[in-house]
């Protein structure tokens, strides 16, 4: 498993506006998509291409284009769909699958209560969204079941991790096709397993559900 922190100032002050407690959801959404952008900008770069023969006005040419089969855009249900918008305005051509997972809050364990996607990924190149990587259970789940139905490379966004989490990757998905990127790697995960200093529960901050 490769780890890819992406180093830049706008990354750093999207992300610190994100982190602040007072940022209410309408900008924490608008700020999430934004960050996605620039997160997918480098977690394509090697999105599978294939050569094509055009014309410009001017003379033919060969280019680029995203080859088949196209790339699957996996969310993380809930908070991953805050960034499902941001991923497909670059990939247009993708197919979206989804898988519905939440946390339990006391054992901490991944539970999936959703998944529509392909059963066959063989040979399928997979972008998984969700916004936080804290113990990795859920990734690790998700990447796994992603792996069993053939997809051989996969790519997770994150906008932060904790490193516990990203240890619990390195460890579960060592020696397979994946890498993840991140905005930030930050310093610990509480006892709560809520990253620190993170940004909360980043389903809740998306969705206005803090406190329901
Ligand atoms: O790395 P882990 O310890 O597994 O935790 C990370 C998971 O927790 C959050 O989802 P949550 O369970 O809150 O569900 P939600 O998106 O519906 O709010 C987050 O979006 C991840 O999916
Ligand atoms: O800090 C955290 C940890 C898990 N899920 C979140 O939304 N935030
Ligand atoms: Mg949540």
């Amino acid at each position: 498993m490769r780890i890819h922190v992406v180093d830049h100032p706008l990354v750093a002050h999207k992300l610190t506006t994100l982190r602040d407690r007072r940022t209410d959801s309408p900008t924490f959404r608008r700020l999430a998509d934004e960050l996605v952008t620039l997160l997918a900008y480098e977690a394509t770069r090697d999105v599978r291409t294939e050569a094509v023969d055009i014309e410009t006005p001017v003379a033919p040419t060969t280019g680029v284009r995203l080859s088949h089969p196209r790339p699957l855009v996996v969310p993380i249900l809930r908070a991953g769909l805050g960034m499902l918008e941001g991923m497909v305005r670059l990939l247009p051509t993708a197919e979206v699958g989804f898988l519905g997972m939440v946390r339990n809050e006391e054992t901490l364990k991944a539970e999936t209560y959703a998944t529509r996607m392909p059963d066959d990924l063989s040979g399928r190149q997979v972008y998984v969204v969700d916004p936080m990587l804290a113990t990795g259970g859920t990734l690790v789940a998700a990447i796994r079941l992603l792996i069993e139905r053939g997809a051989d490379d996969v790519t997770a966004l994150c906008l932060l991790a904790a490193p516990e989490g990203v240890e619990v990757m390195e460890r579960e998905l060592s020696g397979l096709p994946v890498t993840v990127v991140t905005a930030a790697v930050d310093e610990r995960l509480n006892a709560d397993a809520y990253i620190v200093p993170g940004l909360g529960d980043a389903g809740d901050r998306l969705y206005g559900t803090a406190g329901a």
